[in-house]
């Protein structure tokens, strides 16, 4: 447990755009403001209304997609996505866009989220005669449209999604025409906006997130419904809603952790929801101290947020290196150690002499937090209290975010006195289940999965043996 550097994966990113002249470019900015969703691979495919071109590579979007290679994707429109797997490898073979070409023609597809009903459906799709490019849960979506008997690929694409169960954010594309889709609860945010063009016909685009609409000057619209197929041809916009009825269960998580506290996300800005978390956990469980320290960067809105609740100042006393990736996953032992440090440094001269309250967002395994708290004190810190701005993450997800199992998860086997005791801080506190929810509540009074705090999950199928708590003695 104490060695172990690994942190929270990110997740994935989808964008797609109709109806732009370099609409590559387009897709090449919005993954850009997409990347902290996944930074393993990216792919850009265009369609022109003869060919589907597409490209993909390991990497972050920046190194892939140089001028050069964004001359070879033409056409008025285009899906991108960032990757970061949870079902497949992470290799070139399970990169999206995934491009399938079938007896309804080519269809590109990106997805976010993790589908939970794989097994069986890619056995069935086998015998039937697939052939299987990926390893990828992504692709049962494309083999199922393509084998699918309905008449219209309107049609096939309901089929489908009508099939799969878990997390799914999806933008499809054909030689002409875009697809976006939402699974019936709803787990991963997508919104539609729009380029207003005086001259001629708007350009519409998706994204996983608002904050690409800005990069690309566009206008957020709507979000894409959970259930919901939306269609964009040159004749404009149609849509049908799929499948009623299932109760919404977004990832709540999405606000603790994941989305930019620049993005509107389940009708709530991130920033809102964190500053809400952070203003909540001072008042269920303040403590007198001198400077309250954000954990760069995911802990730095709940923070400020507690701070304007208890009036103790916040500063930044701990500097993040941004040549650091977001998650410093490294194979090496020796170099994982050294993780966290290369990551954050200590300002010394605010720390010293001071009673520390550091605020992070998350303890997945207690790494960070354990070499985090040791760094604050040895910096001269008199006490140092950490405040966590959502409740004990106890299970994993199957829905797209790559928590690790249930036997490394350190809340799932330790009170929180025992964690405490772990990372050595003075005190410890976790928000409360019911304090994270008020703080996401926005006007349309969402309903979230907050799986990963109670191990209830949403969906019938998750993998038991993931859920299972460490033996005795295992720790
Ligand atoms: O308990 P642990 O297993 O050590 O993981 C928890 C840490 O991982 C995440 O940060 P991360 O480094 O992923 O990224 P960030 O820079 O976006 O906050 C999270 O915000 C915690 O700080
Ligand atoms: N994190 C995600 O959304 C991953 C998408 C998909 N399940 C994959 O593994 O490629
Ligand atoms: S289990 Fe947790 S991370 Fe996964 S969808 Fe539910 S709330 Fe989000
Ligand atoms: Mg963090």
């Amino acid at each position: 447990m104490e060695d172990d550097a690994d942190t929270l994966h990110e997740e994935c990113g989808v964008v797609a755009i109709h109806g732009h002249p370099d609409a590559a470019r387009q897709a090449y900015l919005a993954l850009y403001a997409l990347q902290h969703r996944g930074q393993e691979s990216a792919g850009i495919a265009t369609a022109d209304y003869k060919n589907l071109s597409n490209i993909k590579g390991m990497g972050l979007v920046a190194d892939i997609f140089t001028d050069d290679v964004l001359a070879k994707l033409p056409g008025e429109m285009a899906i991108g996505h960032t990757r970061y797997s949870t079902t497949g490898d992470s290799a070139l073979l399970n990169a999206q866009p995934i491009r399938v070409d079938s007896t309804k023609g080519l269809i590109a597809i990106a997805h976010n989220g993790n589908l939970v009903n794989l097994g069986n459906i890619r056995t069935r799709l086998e015998r039937d005669g697939a052939f299987f490019q990926t390893t990828s849960d992504s692709e049962i979506i494309v083999q199922l449209i393509a084998h699918s008997h309905a008449g219209t690929l309107v049609d096939a694409i309901a089929d489908s999604l009508s099939q799969v169960d878990g997390a799914f954010s999806i933008v499809m594309m054909t030689r002409d025409r875009i697809f976006a889709a939402r699974d019936p609860r709803g787990f991963r945010p997508l919104s539609m906006g729009r380029i207003v063009n005086p001259d001629g016909p708007d350009t519409i685009v998706f994204a996983s997130e608002t904050c690409a609409f800005d990069l690309l000057r566009a206008k957020w619209e709507r979000d894409v419904k959970p259930g919901e197929l939306v269609m964009v041809t040159q004749d404009g916009v149609t849509s049908r809603q799929y499948s009623t009825g299932v109760p919404q269960t977004s990832c709540i998580f999405e606000h603790v952790y994941f989305a930019r506290p620049d993005s509107r996300i389940f009708g709530r800005w991130v920033q809102e929801s964190r500053d809400q978390m952070g203003r909540q956990l001072a008042r269920e469980s303040g403590v007198p101290a001198d400077l309250i320290v954000p954990v760069p960067d995911s802990g730095v809105t709940a923070a400020l947020g507690y701070s304007a609740e208890s009036g103790i100042p916040f500063n930044f006393g701990l500097i993040r290196n941004h040549y650091v990736g977001r998650t410093f996953i490294e194979p090496e032992q020796r170099v994982r150690d050294f993780g966290v440090k290369l990551k954050l440094n200590p300002v010394r001269n605010l720390l010293e002499g001071k009673r520390i309250i550091l605020i992070d967002d998350s303890i997945i395994r207690g790494t960070t937090s354990r070499k985090i708290v040791r760094m604050v004190r040895q910096a001269g810190a008199k006490e140092v209290h950490l405040r966590i701005s959502c409740p004990p993450t106890i299970s994993p997800c199957f829905y797209g975010v790559d928590t690790p199992r249930k036997k490394e998860l350190i809340a799932a086997n330790n009170s929180v006195e025992e964690i405490r005791r772990y990372i050595e801080a003075d005190t410890l506190a976790y928000l409360s289940l019911d304090g994270l929810e008020q703080a996401c509540h926005g006007v349309e009074n969402n309903h979230y999965c907050t799986a990963c705090y109670t191990g209830i999950y949403p969906t019938q199928w998750v993998d038991v043996e993931d859920i299972l708590p460490a033996a005795v003695g295992a720790r």
